[in-house]
């Protein structure tokens, strides 16, 4: 695996496997690579020949109060456990790189960015988008592979994809999960024991509302039983629990149309967001 940190190499090193024929995938990450990142980086392998994956923790998609400079970082050890997932090249700009003197230009997606995360983290998809628009022209893959675990964001990039008609296949893939059910993610690494143990109730809060609401239970019934299972465990404030539209993510009171149950919601100082298919 080549590590690759400006554009100019980068794109010579994409044009190398291009010319060795075949497809490329492309997995973007934070880094801090868990289970979840391998499982897209493997499905990236299935569907492709040769697999790209960058690091780069973003910072215009961080508001200023939230985690950027304790993000946790581990390059080497990521770059190991890409290579032994097949990866071909990780491109690792730094910010200088990505965002240099001059850089002015912001992709926004309206509707399907406006609320959930949009409204609990202003700015936070503009910044994600941007730096998608931004990657997927460096890398210019066939593909690109991103987790259901952040259900927004990939209903953000496939809008923006369709859009500005970006010649990439967007793959969502299943989320990863810990035995007891909790979503692999690289911030559960801020939580401490006691807080890991009551975590697990935002998968079950969720489990338990889909089961409701495809029993024919009341939807609003059903969501406030869950913001109460998670104010039981400790999380405040709870930013959402809320039924939507699978693919808009507009607001839903049945399950007529396919569905998708999505919560986010503090324990500690940690945030944790998780979704489920309904029906
Ligand atoms: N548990 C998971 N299952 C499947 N995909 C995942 C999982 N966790 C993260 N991903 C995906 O990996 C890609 C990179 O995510 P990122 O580097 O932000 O990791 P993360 O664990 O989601 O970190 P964070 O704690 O910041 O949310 C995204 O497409 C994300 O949806
Ligand atoms: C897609 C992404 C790499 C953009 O910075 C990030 O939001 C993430 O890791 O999910
Ligand atoms: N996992 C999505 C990136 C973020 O939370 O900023």
């Amino acid at each position: 695996m080549q590590t690759v940190r400006d554009i100019d190499t980068l794109r010579r090193a994409v044009a190398e496997l291009r010319a060795d024929g075949g497809t490329i995938a492309f997995v973007p990450t934070m880094g801090a690579l868990h289970a979840g990142h391998m499982a897209l980086a493997a499905e990236g392998r299935r569907r492709a020949k040769h697999l790209v994956a960058s690091i780069f923790v973003n910072p215009t998609q961080f508001a200023p109060s939230e985690d950027l400079s304790t993000y946790p970082r581990r390059e080497a050890s990521d770059a190991r456990m890409l290579e032994d997932g097949g990866c071909d090249i990780l491109w690792a700009p730094d910010v200088a790189i990505m965002y240099p003197e001059g850089h002015a230009t912001t992709v926004t997606v309206a509707g399907v960015s406006a609320d959930l995360d949009g409204a609990a983290r202003p700015g936070h998809f503009a910044g994600v988008a941007t730096v998608v628009a931004k990657l997927l022209n460096q890398v210019q893959p066939d593909i690109a592979l991103f987790g259901e675990k952040d259900y927004q964001q990939l209903a953000v990039i496939r809008r923006m994809v369709i859009d500005l008609d970006v010649p990439v296949e967007i793959v969502g893939v299943p989320t990863q999960r810990d035995a007891d059910g909790l979503a692999l993610s690289s911030r559960n690494a801020y939580l401490t024991e006691e807080e890991r143990r009551a975590a697990r109730a935002l998968p079950r809060a969720l489990g338990e509302a889909a089961g409701a609401i495809k029993a024919g239970g009341d939807v609003a019934s059903a969501l406030a039983a869950a913001r109460d299972k998670l104010a039981r465990a400790g999380f405040d404030p709870i930013d959402y629990v809320e039924l939507r539209d699978a693919e808009t993510l507009a607001p839903l009171d049945d399950v007529r149309r396919p569905a998708r149950l999505l919560a986010a919601a503090r324990i500690g100082r940690t945030r944790l967001i998780d979704n489920l298919a309904v029906g």
